[in-house]
């Protein structure tokens, strides 16, 4: 057999790089998503706090889910860091959604 010229090497680099990617494509989607269910939860829920007069801001459980999310990170080769600052994100639009959906008198 031929040894691999740098040619097909770099063709055999693009295939798997475009199966890769594909991969990667999918779970991205995957992600949106869940990310998209998650904000139908909080609208859902930003009626239940309408209703009862409760808070957008409830830090206790967003301190929850967030140390949640480190310790989850922690055992699955991500950093605590990262899952504390992708928390973030999640809970600051998932209470802006809510303070929308409340504005807006419900879903
Ligand atoms: C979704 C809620 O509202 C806010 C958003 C949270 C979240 O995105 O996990 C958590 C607590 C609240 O600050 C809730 O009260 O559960």
């Amino acid at each position: 057999m031929n040894p691999p010229t740098p040619q097909s090497a770099e063709a055999a680099a693009d295939v798997a790089l475009n199966d890769l990617r594909a991969a990667l494509d999918t779970v991205d989607r995957q992600l949106l998503d869940a990310v998209s269910s998650r904000l139908d939860i909080a609208r859902r829920i930003a009626d239940v706090k309408a209703r009862s007069a409760l808070s957008v801001s409830q830090p206790g459980r967003a301190a929850r889910v967030t140390e949640r999310a480190e310790r989850y990170a922690l055992g699955h080769g991500m950093s605590a860091e990262f899952a504390r600052a992708l928390y973030t994100l999640l809970i600051a639009e998932a209470s802006r959604v809510e303070r929308e959906a409340i504005a807006r008198g419900g879903t």
